[in-house]
C-alpha cells in the first residue's frame, strides 16, 4: 500500500489517509477469507478400532471388551495416517470404556504424541443397549426381523428394553469400580438409551468440557464409540431425526469436523484414508444387522 497524495498540509493528510485506508481495504477483501478460514476449528473425531465383539457381531455397548489384534492395526493405521497429515492434537477425550482409551493411545503412540493429554468421561460411552447387550445382531434379525434390528440400531428415538439384574452382564457393569467415579450417582447411570438420550448425556460434557478447549484454538480428538460419535455428528451438522439413520461410522477411520466460530461445520465432513476401503468397512458395519449366520 503507498500514499499517494504528495499534497502537503491537513488536506494532504486526510488524503494520504483516504488513499492508505482504500488500499487497506482493497487488500482486506482479498486476505479476510483466508484469516477466517485460518481461524477454523479443527475436530476429530474416531469410533475406535474393532473389538473383539465387533468381530463376534455382538451388542457390545458397556460391556468392557479390549481391542481385536485387527483393532490395534486399525488404530495404529490410523495414527500413521493423522501423523503423515501433520496433526498435532492438544488433548484428546476418550470414553471410560478401554476399547476406546487404548484407541487413542495407539492412536498417539503412532504419532509420536504420548504426552498429549487424555481425558476420560463416561459421558462418552457407547450407547447403553439395554437388555439387547451381549446378543448377536444376526440372530436377533433373523428371530425379530432385519427391520426391528435396524430400528434398534439405527433409529433416533427408539429405546432398547432396559437391562436388569437378571442379564448376564448386569453385574459386570455395574459393579465395576470406574462407575462410581461418575457425575451422577450409580443408580442413576442408564440402563437402555436410545441416540436421542445418548445426546442428551453428551451434551453437558460437550459444552462444559469439550467446547471450552476448541474456542481456546486447540486440536481436538474424540476417540469414542460409534453411537456417541453419531450423536455428536447429529448435533454439530443438525442431522434431522430420519437422517441420522443412515449414518454408519467404520472403525478405526478418522472424521475431521472443521467448524467456524460458532462451531458450525465449515465443509461436509471428511472420514480420511482410503475410501474405497472406507466405503467397505461402512458396508461391513451395515450388514451385521442382517439375518445371515454369525461368523
Ligand atoms: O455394539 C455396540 O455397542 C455398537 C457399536 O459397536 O453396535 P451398533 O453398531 O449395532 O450400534
Amino acid at each position: 500500500m503507498q500514499f499517494r497524495s504528495n499534497k502537503s498540509g491537513v488536506f494532504g493528510g486526510f488524503l494520504n489517509f483516504f488513499f492508505f485506508l482504500k488500499g487497506f481495504l482493497l487488500n482486506a477483501r482479498r486476505f479476510l477469507p483466508l484469516v477466517l478460514q485460518m481461524s477454523n476449528y479443527k475436530l476429530f473425531l474416531l469410533r475406535h478400532g474393532e473389538g473383539a465383539w465387533n468381530k463376534e457381531n455382538r451388542f457390545c455397548s458397556w460391556v468392557d471388551q479390549k481391542l481385536s489384534e485387527n483393532g490395534v492395526k486399525e488404530a495404529q493405521e490410523c495414527g500413521k495416517l493423522l501423523k503423515e497429515q501433520g496433526v498435532q492434537f492438544d488433548v484428546v477425550f476418550t470414553s471410560i470404556l478401554s476399547r476406546s482409551v487404548q484407541t487413542a493411545w495407539l492412536v498417539l503412540e503412532a504419532m509420536a504424541q504420548e504426552w498429549v493429554p487424555v481425558v476420560k468421561d463416561w459421558r462418552l460411552n457407547e450407547r447403553h443397549y439395554g437388555s439387547l447387550i451381549g446378543l448377536n445382531r444376526a440372530e436377533m434379525a433373523a428371530q425379530h426381523g432385519e427391520e426391528q434390528v435396524k430400528l434398534w440400531r439405527r433409529s433416533y428415538d427408539i429405546t432398547p428394553p432396559p437391562i436388569d439384574e437378571s442379564h448376564p452382564y448386569f453385574l459386570e457393569i455395574y459393579n465395576d469400580r470406574r462407575y462410581t467415579t461418575c457425575d451422577v450417582p450409580k443408580g442413576n447411570l442408564p440402563r437402555a438409551e436410545s441416540l436421542k438420550e445418548v445426546l442428551e448425556r453428551l451434551m453437558p460434557y460437550w459444552n462444559n468440557t469439550i467446547v471450552p478447549e476448541i474456542r481456546k484454538g486447540r486440536t481436538v480428538l474424540i476417540s469414542a464409540h460409534g453411537n456417541s460419535c453419531r450423536a455428536l455428528l447429529k448435533h454439530l451438522e443438525a442431522i434431522s431425526d430420519q437422517d441420522i439413520a443412515n449414518l454408519t461410522l467404520p472403525t478405526g477411520v478418522p472424521v475431521l469436523v472443521e467448524l467456524d466460530k460458532s462451531l458450525k461445520p465449515v465443509k461436509p465432513r471428511q472420514l480420511l484414508g482410503d475410501q474405497d476401503k472406507i466405503r467397505a468397512a461402512i458396508k461391513k458395519v451395515e450388514d451385521q444387522g442382517k439375518a445371515k449366520p454369525s461368523a
